[in-house]
């Protein structure tokens, strides 16, 4: 399964083509701020597919039936980049808990690169639904080494994939290594560069969203 929310006509294509502009994204506030927003909307839609069950809620004048998630699922990110795409997650599953995963490209003299995953701090995976919100996902290389590590760990129930900005080899790879995941993504670009960069995509997310890496 694969939802693509830039295939709708929504205001979310305004948060998507702030955040790709090249003048506007030089505010940070503002580029971060996006992501959360769009975070929020993928998360609204996410929340569809859940299971529901009624609730009875005491107003001051009665009682209302609610109909409300049956499980939270569980949110999780890859630092830094991902963390404010995360946030907005949060702030809709506002009761979730969430896992941090430290990962980045290490390079080796040839050019290529390995993904590195350094710490991982997670509640229990157990039984759960678990969405891991990555800003880019270009190679799709950091989703896949980290998703296998965590299934490797924990009995994942349902395991969603959501993303920004995916290449389309990027959602060839997690297709083809973890072919149970959903992806949520907000668009779908074709190119990527030599170094792997998504084009049109939006450049260094976790540059934009923090600085400049030393
Ligand atoms: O699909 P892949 O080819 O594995 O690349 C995706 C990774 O790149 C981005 O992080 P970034 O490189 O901007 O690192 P940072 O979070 O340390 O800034 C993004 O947030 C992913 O973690
Ligand atoms: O396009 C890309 C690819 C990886 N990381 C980024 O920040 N941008």
């Amino acid at each position: 399964m694969i939802f693509i929310l830039n295939k709708t006509n929504t205001i979310a294509n305004q948060f998507l083509a702030e955040l790709r502009d090249a003048d506007i994204q030089q505010d940070k506030t503002r580029f971060r701020r996006n992501q959360e927003k769009l975070g929020q909307i993928l998360a609204y839609e996410f929340s569809k597919t859940l299971k529901y069950e009624a609730k009875d809620v005491q107003t001051s004048l009665g009682t209302a039936i609610v109909n409300t998630p049956v499980e939270q699922p569980v949110l999780g990110t890859i630092l830094r980049a991902g963390l404010p795409f995360h946030q907005g997650f949060m702030q809709f599953f506002d009761q979730s808990p969430s896992a941090f995963i430290t990962a980045y490209r290490k390079v080796k003299r040839t050019g290529d690169f390995i993904i590195q995953v350094d710490h991982i701090s997670t509640p229990n995976l157990d039984d759960k639904i678990f969405i891991l919100c990555d800003t880019m996902l270009a190679t799709g290389q950091s989703m896949v080494v980290v998703c296998k590590e965590l299934m490797a760990q924990y009995k994942i129930k349902e395991l969603h994939i959501a993303a920004v900005i995916a290449s389309t080899e990027g959602v060839a790879h997690v297709r083809a290594n973890l072919p149970k995941a959903k992806l949520w993504l907000c668009a779908l670009d074709d190119e990527m560069t030599s170094k792997a960069y998504i084009v049109p995509g939006l450049g260094d997310a976790g540059d934009l969203a923090f600085g400049d890496k030393a």
